[in-house]
């Protein structure tokens, strides 16, 4: 799926975006704008510095001893600005977001009943479950029942549930097979499509960001080297680390 034509509003952008341990830089000067109701894949080799640049999107803390430059703004405004629900984030290891001592109903309701949405709760979760192959009985168990590809669609359940305008994912459905990982990616594709929800997507899944983001970007060494669409990439990919990515989709013979 492709970008549409015009996107009016901006909802995420990094200016200039560095940070730096004592000994090395990690992310180097990312201008980085994804408009409203884009799905944005970001690509990079292990090590390249997406997770520590979207920590840092996210204002995660950091060892005092490293240094942050650069603005964030969601939607044009600082996230301290917004309530927590707006933005979103969902991290590849779910076991680390829930309280092992609740059970999964407690954990996917507590922030709906911060956030006052309680009459909407019971109809957002049954929308959902079957959506992400979950079923009405798992939310009476605790998070130890579950193995890391359910825990990490019960994260995303909970995260969907608060209506977020921005889903930032880091590796959220790594360990999850390959047809509930399409199923899911569709119907995040369609959240953006028909919502306007803005995702921000950390993946190694190529070929899915191929398939389903409007728009990808390329990071190595802490640097966003190309941007384009799926398309732009796959028809004329200027940066090699780019050629290598596409030329490992199915299909793509290496040029
Ligand atoms: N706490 C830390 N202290 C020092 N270096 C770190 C720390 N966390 C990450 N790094 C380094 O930052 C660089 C970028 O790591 P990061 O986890 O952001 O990469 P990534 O692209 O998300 O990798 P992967 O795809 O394997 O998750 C790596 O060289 C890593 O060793």
């Amino acid at each position: 799926m492709e970008a549409p034509d015009s996107f009016s509003e901006t909802a995420l952008e990094a200016f200039g975006l560095s940070i730096k341990t004592t000994e090395k830089t990690l992310v180097k000067d990312v201008f980085l704008k994804i408009p409203k109701g884009e799905f944005y894949a970001l690509l990079g080799r292990s090590g390249s510095g997406k997770s520590t640049f979207l920590k840092g999107i996210l204002g995660l803390p950091f060892p005092s001893s490293w240094k942050l430059d650069g603005t964030i703004l969601f939607f044009g405004r600082p996230k301290s600005t917004f309530p927590p629900r707006d933005i979103q984030p969902v991290f590849q290891d779910p076991v680390l977001s829930f309280n092992p001592t609740w059970t999964l109903e407690k954990s996917l309701s507590e922030p709906l009943r911060i956030f006052q949405e309680a009459k909407t709760y019971e109809a957002s979760v049954r929308h959902w479950l079957p959506i992400l192959g979950l079923e009405e009985k798992d939310r009476d168990r605790l998070p130890s029942f579950f193995s890391g590809g359910e825990l990490q669609r019960f994260a995303l359940l909970r995260a969907l549930l608060c209506r977020p305008k921005i889903l930032l994912l880091d590796e959220a459905t790594s360990a999850l097979d390959p047809i509930l990982n399409s199923e899911i990616l569709s119907a995040l594709s369609e959240l953006r499509g028909k919502e306007g929800v803005t995702i921000l997507w950390v993946t190694h899944n190529i070929k899915s960001a191929f398939k389903y983001c409007s728009r990808i970007g390329v990071m190595e060494k802490g640097r966003i080297v190309e941007e384009g669409t799926p398309s732009e990439l796959r028809r004329r990919p200027r940066e090699e680390e780019t050629r290598l990515f596409v030329a490992s989709l199915p299909g793509e013979g290496r040029k």
